[in-house]
């Protein structure tokens, strides 16, 4: 290990994410009702600009009159770039009580950004004398903060998440993709032309390197990294397909920008139990094997080590928190 140690990510439950607009109130207590760990309420991009007034009236008087129970809430403000962001602050923080838990910053590009919402935010605070401190997320969705993702992540102890959000970054990447994250037709690769046999594509993760550098970034930031929507909620595999992609990156969760994507969420972030039983059997072989003073181990055939055991904890320490 490096002398330096990472801080620990905060332990509550992300598994899901689910998003409504602000402008839809009729959508609030069901979303409030749902499996979801993170309730995202939008005044960003599923708001029209000539919704944004009513849609914060909306957002304020849902924080302040419905039952929210443990989850997080989180209101997703609009773009540093735009006259709408400000008054989402203020008018959120002088407005809705105590039970929002975060804001959420999209298009972060830079630590500046994160800054500029603090000093905003404490500012309110302050004047408000509100005792809870508003946590950040932000969405990871352009060229700017893909480059300057690490900063980002460590950017202010208010940051608790981040997200990848595929649409914006593909447009910001200038990729030559249409839908909202998953498998792209002309991502693939084909066998060596030397080989015989038919030439069938193979399809690659076009996703992947974002993912790689936000999970890197979380970790060593102590914050949590959390993958975005999938736009096809008709495609129920290949949410699935992306989502299992991400949890084995290290990602902890996913957005569902329809209800029917909860469960699929819930069911991939959530450790199996043949996961944690495993896990567990490798924890007391791990323990076996010290006991004899070795730090190897040989289980199912295969080796194990103090590596494995860390692992090994990751689920079971996942598992463990989800159950509460
Ligand atoms: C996608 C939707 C517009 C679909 O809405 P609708 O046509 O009403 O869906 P259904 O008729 O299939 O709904 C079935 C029932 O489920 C309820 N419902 C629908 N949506 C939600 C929801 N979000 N939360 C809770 N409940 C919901 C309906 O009321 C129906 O209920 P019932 O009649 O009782 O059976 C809509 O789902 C929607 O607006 N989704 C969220 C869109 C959103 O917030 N987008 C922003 C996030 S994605 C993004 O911003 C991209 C990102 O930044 C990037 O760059 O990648
Ligand atoms: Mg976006």
């Amino acid at each position: 290990m490096s002398f330096t140690v990472p801080p620990t990510a905060p332990a509550r439950p992300n598994r899901c994410q689910l998003f409504g607009p602000g402008s839809r109130p009729e959508l609030f207590a069901k979303m409030a009702s749902s499996e979801a760990d993170v309730i995202n309420l939008d005044l960003e991009d599923s708001v029209a600009p000539a919704d944004k007034a009513a849609a914060r009236a909306n957002i304020i008087k849902a924080i302040n009159d419905i039952d929210w129970g443990k989850k997080t809430l989180s209101v997703r403000i609009n773009g540093l770039d735009t006259e709408f962001w400000y008054r989402d602050v203020v008018d959120v923080l002088e407005q809705a009580g105590e039970r929002i838990d975060l804001f959420m910053i999209p298009k972060a590009g830079n630590a500046k950004d994160i800054y500029t919402v603090d000093a905003l935010a404490s500012a309110i605070e302050m004047a408000k004398g509100r005792k809870k401190k508003v946590g950040f997320e932000v969405i990871i969705e352009t060229a700017l903060g893909f480059r300057n993702v690490a900063e980002i992540a460590s950017s202010s102890p208010r940051m608790q998440a981040m997200s990848l959000g595929a649409a914006d970054f593909a447009a910001s990447m200038g990729m030559q993709t249409t839908g909202i994250g998953g498998t792209q037709e002309n991502y693939y690769m084909l066998p060596p032309k030397e080989l015989e046999g038919p030439r069938d594509r193979v399809y690659g993760d076009p996703w992947h390197g974002v993912t790689a550098a936000i999970v890197a970034a979380c970790r060593s930031a102590g914050i949590l990294p959390v993958d975005g929507p999938y736009g096809d909620f008709s495609d129920d595999d290949g949410f699935l397909a992306q989502a299992r992609r991400s949890a084995t990156l290290g990602m902890v969760g996913k957005w569902a920008i329809h209800p029917k994507q909860i469960a699929l969420a819930n069911s991939v972030f959530t450790p199996s139990e043949e996961q944690v039983s495993e896990a567990r059997a490798i924890l007391a072989a791990m323990k076996e094997a010290d006991e004899k003073g070795q730090g190897a181990a040989v289980y199912k055939g295969r080796l194990i080590d103090l590596a494995s055991v860390r692992q090994a904890q990751v689920i079971v320490r996942q598992a463990e928190m989800i159950a509460g």
